[in-house]
Parts: structure tokens; sequence; C-alpha cells
């Protein structure tokens, strides 16, 4: 089976006065099911790798294939199909929309995709609410909620359209310590139990110590690229995520 993400010779250059190099010939197989930290120094490209994976940045050199899918020759709109489709993305901040509840919020990757009828997408987004602990907060606006919260309704927006894949930015970088590990913890159960792939950006050496792999980047460079065996149990099947109590 080709692994979800793979990338030869990926690079990202910038031709402005002074030609800079942030993602610098980065070769790298990403299968599914791998729960995956990339790390490194301030200005190492982390978030610039983590873009191009998303398809949020074209690169300037080498491939990226996505699900088997050469990205090369896609355009704006096969690019965005495959994001809404293949991807969802949690930011180190949520960016969710301050007007709309959490449930629209919800909804809104579902409305983009245009597979579901709009009660489905409702009860969807409901039932997303829910498994993440915010089922007493459906009808409530971002600034109603914690931090903390919020993070989980922008976890269940990544999750709207059921992707293999989760890409995520310094996703518990803004939270307090009891949050991040709440929302650590629900991305690690979404590998182990329901068979995704997360791919996650950390300063937090302790948080990628707890995942499978460490991609560590130096100059936009892999300097190493370590696995341990996946931890979760054999055969368990799908579990309910944990739910995390209101707060
Ligand atoms: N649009 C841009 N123009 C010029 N330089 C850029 C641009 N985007 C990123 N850079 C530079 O590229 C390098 C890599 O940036 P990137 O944000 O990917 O690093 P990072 O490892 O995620 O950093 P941090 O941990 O501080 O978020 C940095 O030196 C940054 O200043």
């Amino acid at each position: 089976m080709s692994p979800l993400i793979e990338t030869r010779d990926l690079r990202r250059s910038l031709n402005d006065t002074v030609p800079v190099t942030l993602i610098d010939d980065v070769s790298l197989a990403i299968a599914e099911q791998e729960f995956i930290a990339i790390t490194g120094p301030s200005g190492s490209g982390k978030s610039s790798l983590l873009y191009l994976l998303g398809l949020l940045d074209r690169p300037t050199g080498g491939s990226l294939s996505i699900g088997g899918r050469d990205t090369r020759p896609m355009d704006e709109v096969e690019r965005a199909a495959t994001r809404l489709s293949m991807m969802g993305f949690v930011f180190q901040f949520h960016f969710l929309l301050p007007e709309f509840t959490a449930r629209e919020n919800v909804e809104i990757p579902m409305r983009r995709l245009a597979r579901l009828g709009r009660a489905e997408m409702r009860v969807r987004a409901a039932e997303l609410l829910q498994s993440l602990g915010l089922g007493d907060h459906l009808d409530k606006r971002p600034e109603q909620l914690s931090g903390g919260q919020r993070q989980r309704v922008a976890v269940a927006r990544a999750l709207a359209n059921d992707p293999p894949l989760i890409l995520a930015d310094e996703p518990t970088g803004s939270l307090d310590s009891k949050s991040s590990e709440q929302v650590f913890s629900i991305l690690e159960t979404l590998v182990r139990e329901r068979g995704k792939t997360v791919v996650a950006v950390t300063h937090d050496l302790a948080l990628a110590a707890r995942m499978d792999r460490r991609v560590h980047l130096v100059d936009g460079r892999i300097s190493s690229d370590d696995h341990v065996a996946p931890q979760g149990p054999a055969g368990a099947g799908r579990l309910p995520l944990p739910v995390p109590s209101e707060r």
C-alpha cells in the first residue's frame, strides 16, 4: 500500500533579495495510523513543512503525494478538494468563526464538501462535539467557551469530513496543562482507536516523546527521524473517544 504522504526531495525556497530555503530536500514517507511529531528549533521550518504537507503552500522543488496521488499536476480546485476530503487542520489558535456556534463551526467543512444533507450535517456535528465532551455547548459561540473547549471544537471541525489525516501546528501550545493533556489524549485516541494519522508540530519534547515518531528539523532539513513501535492495544477495535469532563 502506498504511504498516506510521501515527499521526495521536497523544497521550498523564497527568491527575495536574499534567497532563503525554508525546506531543503525533505524526503519522508508517512503511513496510515502514524502519530508523528515534527520537532526542531524555532525557525527550523516545522510550520513550513506542515503547510506544504497540507497543500496550504506550494513547494518550489521535489514531489509530494497524498493518498498515492501526485499533487504536482493539481490545480487550486483539486488541491482544495483534497484538503477538504483528506485532511483536518488544528492550529495553535483555534480560528473558529466568532459569529457562529460550536455546532455551526463544525458544520462548515461539511457544507464545503457537500456530501451530506443539512439534517445529517447537524446530527454529525452534534455527535462529534458530544464525543469530545462538548455536548452541553453545541449552541455556544467561541467567546462563551474556555480555551480548551475552543480547541476541542477545532478538533471536532478537523474531523468533520472524517479525513484520514490530521495536521496540527502546536495544537496544545496556547493551552493550560490540563487542557493540553485533554487535547493531546484526544489526538492520541484518534490514532489508536480511530485509525487516523496525526502529524503535529510541537515544541513540547515531553509530548513528542509520547508519540510514535519524531521527525527533527534543523535549517529546513531532516536531522533525525526516530520511530518506536506503536503503543496501541493490538486489535482494540473502535472504542469511544475519552470524554473530557465538562468545564
Ligand atoms: N514568508 C516568509 N518570508 C520570509 N521568511 C519566512 C517566511 N516564512 C517563513 N520564513 C522563515 O523561514 C524559517 C522557517 O519558518 P517556520 O515558521 O517554518 O519555522 P518553525 O520551525 O515552525 O518556527 P517556530 O517554531 O518559531 O514556529 C524561519 O527562519 C522564518 O523566519
